[in-house]
C-alpha cells in the first residue's frame, strides 16, 4: 500500500511541475515528510527525478502507442503514463506487470475516465519494451541523441561541436544515471566511520567517497533532512566535486578567508570545518534571504566563525581589506549538475550562457583585489562550458598578469589520474561527469606573489 502512496506523491509532484512550473526538488522536500519509510521516500524520489530527466525518451516511447500527442492529454494522465513507462523501461526493481497494474490503480483514484487508456498504452509499452524505431543516427544525429538520451537539442549541438559523438554520448548517458547522493561528514562533530555506522544501522546503503576523505555516497536516498544525524549537524549534502573547491583553496586554522558568492554556504561551512572553526570567514552574497541559509547551516553544524555580508560581489562593500584566501564560486549555467538537478536541462536556455562570462569576470576581478600578497585565489563553477571557465580565466590572466597559476597536481586529497595532470599542473581542472563520476565542475587557482 505504501508503494502506492509513493507513486501517488510522485504523480502529484510531476503534475504540479508541469502545470505550475513548480520546482521538483522543493516539492520533494516538502512532500516526502508524509512518507515514514525510507524505502517509500526513495521510490518517490527515483520516480520524480527519473521521469523528469527522461521525459523526452519516455514521451517518444509512449507516442508509439497513442493515437494523439501527449499534449492532448490532461497533465495528471501524462504523469501517470510517464511514471508507468519509466518503471517498465528504466527501473529494474519494479516488475513490469506491477508497473502496469499500479499505474491503472492510480489512474482509477485520480480520474477513472482515463484508466482504460492507461491500461492499453502501458500494456503495449510493456510488450514492445525498447523494440521501436529511433530517428536515423547518421542522418539525424542531433534528434537521435536528443530523444534517445532526453536532452534539449541545443545542448547536444554544443557538445557535438566540441567533443564529437562518442564523448557527447558518454556525457549524455552519465547525466541520466540515477543521482548518487554525496554527503560531507561534519568532522567538527563526528568521523566518517562513526556516521557510516549510524546510517548503516538504519539500513541505508553507504560507501566511502573516493575523492575526498569526508565524503560518503548514499544510493537513491530521499528525505535526508528527516534524519536525526542531519538535524543534529553530523553531515551536509554536497557533491565531491564541490568539496574539492574548499580542499584546493587550502585554508588553514587561523586564516582569514573571503567567500564572495557564498550562499547557501556549502563551501563556506566546509572551509570552516577544514579550518577547525578557527580564524575568520567573511561570506558575501547578494541576497539576504540566501545569507540566512548560511546562518542556519552554520548553527546546525556548530560553526561560529562565519560573518555574513550582503553585497554585490562586483562592488564588495563592507568586507575589510585583504584576505589570506579568497574563493569565487561564481554564478553559472549549472550544466555540470544535470544528473543531480533532474529538471534543470529543461529550464536552461542557451542565450543565458552568453550573458554569464561578463558577470563572472567582473566578480573575479573585484575579488582578486582583496587577496593579500602571498595570498591565494580559487575560481570555481559547476559548469562544463568553456566560455564560463577557460575563457574567463584567460581574460583574468590578461587583465591581472601579476597573479600566477598554482599547480594543483600535488594538492588533491587523492592520486590524480594521468589524463588530468596536464590541466592540473597548469592550475586548472575541468571535472566531467562521464570521466570522473562526479558533478561537472571547474576549478582554477592563482597566487598573488610577494612584491620584491
Ligand atoms: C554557485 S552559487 C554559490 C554556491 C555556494 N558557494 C555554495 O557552495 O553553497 C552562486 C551564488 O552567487 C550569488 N550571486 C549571484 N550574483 C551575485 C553577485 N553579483 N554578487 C554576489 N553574489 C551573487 C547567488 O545568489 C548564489 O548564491
Amino acid at each position: 500500500m505504501n508503494d502506492q502512496n509513493a507513486r501517488l506523491i510522485a504523480v502529484r509532484i510531476l503534475t504540479r511541475v508541469e502545470k505550475e512550473g513548480a520546482y521538483a526538488n522543493l516539492l520533494l522536500r516538502s512532500q516526502l515528510s508524509g512518507l515514514t519509510q525510507s524505502r517509500d521516500r526513495n521510490l518517490a524520489t527515483a520516480l520524480v527525478n527519473g521521469v523528469l530527466k527522461n521525459k523526452l525518451t519516455l514521451d517518444y516511447a509512449l507516442r508509439k502507442h497513442l493515437n494523439k500527442p501527449m499534449s492532448a492529454l490532461p497533465q495528471e494522465v501524462r504523469a501517470v503514463l510517464r511514471t508507468g513507462v519509466f518503471q517498465i523501461l528504466l527501473m529494474d526493481r519494479v516488475p513490469v506487470p506491477a508497473a502496469v497494474n499500479e499505474s491503472v490503480d492510480l489512474m482509477n483514484q485520480l480520474n477513472r475516465t482515463y484508466s482504460p487508456l492507461v491500461n492499453s498504452v502501458l500494456r503495449k509499452a510493456a510488450e514492445t519494451g525498447w523494440n521501436f524505431e529511433w530517428p536515423d543516427q547518421k542522418k539525424e544525429t542531433v534528434r537521435y541523441l536528443s530523444v534517445r538520451y532526453s536532452h534539449p537539442e541545443w545542448m547536444i549541438k554544443r557538445w557535438l561541436a566540441r567533443w564529437g559523438q562518442e564523448e557527447t554520448e558518454a556525457l549524455l548517458k552519465a547525466n541520466n544515471e540515477p543521482s548518487l547522493t554525496s554527503i560531507r561528514v561534519n568532522t567538527l562533530k563526528t568521523t566518517r566511520q562513526e556516521l557510516k555506522t549510524l546510517l548503516e544501522s538504519q539500513e541505508i546503503e553507504v560507501v566511502d567517497g573516493e575523492y575526498t576523505p569526508e565524503s560518503l555516497i548514499l544510493k537513491d536516498f530521499g528525505g535526508l533532512d528527516q534524519l536525526w544525524e542531519f538535524q543534529n549537524g553530523y553531515f551536509t549534502v554536497q557533491d565531491q566535486s564541490s568539496q574539492l573547491a574548499a580542499h584546493l583553496l587550502g585554508a588553514r586554522e587561523g586564516d582569514s578567508v573571503l567567500d564572495v558568492c557564498s550562499a547557501p554556504g556549502g563551501k563556506t561551512t566546509h572551509l570552516a570545518q577544514l579550518m577547525k572553526n578557527k580564524g575568520t570567514i567573511v561570506a558575501v552574497d547578494m541576497y539576504p534571504q540566501k545569507l540566512d541559509l548560511i546562518k542556519e547551516s552554520a548553527e546546525r553544524l556548530g560553526i561560529t566563525m562565519i560573518k555574513t555580508v550582503e553585497s554585490d560581489a562586483r562592488i564588495l562593500e563592507g568586507i575589510g581589506e585583504k584576505f589570506d584566501r579568497v574563493l569565487v564560486d561564481a554564478p553559472c549555467s549549472g550544466l555540470g549538475v544535470l544528473r543531480k538537478r533532474a529538471d534543470l536541462r529543461w529550464q536552461k536556455r542557451e542565450d543565458e550562457i552568453s550573458k554569464l562570462p561578463e558577470l563572472q569576470l567582473a566578480i573575479l576581478l573585484k575579488a582578486a583585489d582583496h587577496v593579500r600578497e602571498g595570498g591565494e585565489l580559487v575560481y570555481s563553477t559547476c559548469t562544463t562550458e568553456p566560455e564560463e571557465n577557460f575563457e574567463v580565466i584567460k581574460a583574468f590572466r590578461q587583465l591581472k598578469p601579476e597573479f600566477v597559476s598554482v599547480d594543483l597536481s600535488g594538492s588533491l586529497p587523492f592520486a590524480a589520474e594521468e589524463r588530468d595532470l596536464k590541466q592540473l599542473r597548469k592550475g586548472v581542472w575541468q571535472i566531467l561527469p562521464h570521466h570522473h563520476n562526479m558533478d561537472g565542475f571547474f576549478i582554477a587557482k592563482f597566487r598573488r606573489p610577494w612584491m620584491a
